[in-house]
């Protein structure tokens, strides 16, 4: 039995999963109280930021999220503002009117993947993986550190090399209370003032307001987003008005075939849930 429901209110009580379509409904203790049948909690998408995983859990309800729906477009999305920044794909779609009117004559330098180019992937899960698997393709150096997997206690000690070292860092971890502002001043402060930093990840990783600065002062060459805190950001925020950022409305996993795909994915481990199953994507609160 279905139910498709724009007022929580209205959930009945016989409700055992919900299928959260983007962040809707908001779950909170007053409807997890509301619902006794409730087993399970499947999320369209692979960010569990909107949940308060911990609660959730509290009430014996199982999670799940979509990453085999969602992380290789994630990761071509990632790959797209990559491109576009390094090869400067927007400026160049405005600068062919000047070029063609003769109004400038010299077109700008464009950045060079191959060639010992270093890219640095924070948050090597299912997305990140599948980011390495493209940079490799496009002969990019991903740094071996990788591997050792550094979010968490760990991270701060190895960060700054890695920082220091990529031309590309491309943040993909999801938002925890750790990872929040984790690309903050002095971190931009370390990296190459060639360098790019990609976010497709959720934009309060990355402290905005040192962003805008860096941007600013060459700190860093550019940047590419397709998330920002808030999402949209308001109109007269600085970073929609700098030459050296592109910025994509959260695009990451908005393809034609997406909805299906994480449909698909979602109804899988809602029947798992309820019929007792391991669940294929459980999430489980850290
Ligand atoms: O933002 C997209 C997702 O969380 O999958």
């Amino acid at each position: 039995e279905l139910e498709f429901l724009e007022d929580r209110k209205r959930m009945s009580k016989k409700v055992q999963a919900i299928y959260l379509w983007w962040h809707k409904p908001v779950i909170d203790q007053e409807l997890l109280q509301s619902l006794p049948n409730l087993k399970v909690i499947a999320n369209s998408g692979v960010g569990m930021d909107h949940l308060d995983l911990k609660l959730v859990a509290s009430f014996g309800v199982k999670m799940a999220n979509a990453p085999r729906a969602v992380s290789s477009s994630t990761a071509d999305t990632g790959m797209a503002l990559l491109l576009a920044s390094a090869r400067r794909l927007v400026e160049g779609n405005i600068l062919i009117l000047l070029w063609l009117l003769k109004i400038i004559q010299d077109l700008p330098t464009i950045i060079n993947l191959t060639f010992s180019t270093v890219i640095w992937i924070i948050g090597m899960g299912s997305i990140g993986y599948k980011i390495a698997l493209r940079a490799k393709a496009f002969e990019m150096n991903i740094l071996k550190e990788q591997e050792e997997q550094a979010v968490g206690t760990t991270y701060c000690e190895k960060i700054d090399g890695l920082l220091q070292r990529a031309d590309f860092v491309m943040v993909v971890v999801s938002l925890t209370p750790q990872t929040h502002k984790l690309i903050g001043k002095r971190e931009m402060e370390l990296m190459k003032p060639t360098a790019t930093l990609i976010n497709i990840s959720r934009g309060a990783v990355v402290d905005q307001e040192a962003l805008v600065t860096a941007l600013q002062t060459g700190v860093i060459r550019a940047a590419a987003l397709d998330v920002t805190h808030p999402e949209p950001l308001p109109r007269d925020h600085t970073l929609l008005k700098l030459k050296n950022v592109i910025i994509t409305p959260h695009l990451g996993i908005k393809t034609d075939k997406a909805t299906y795909m994480i449909t698909e994915e979602a109804v899988e481990n809602i029947l798992a849930a309820l019929n007792g199953l391991p669940i294929p994507s459980e999430v489980l609160p850290s």
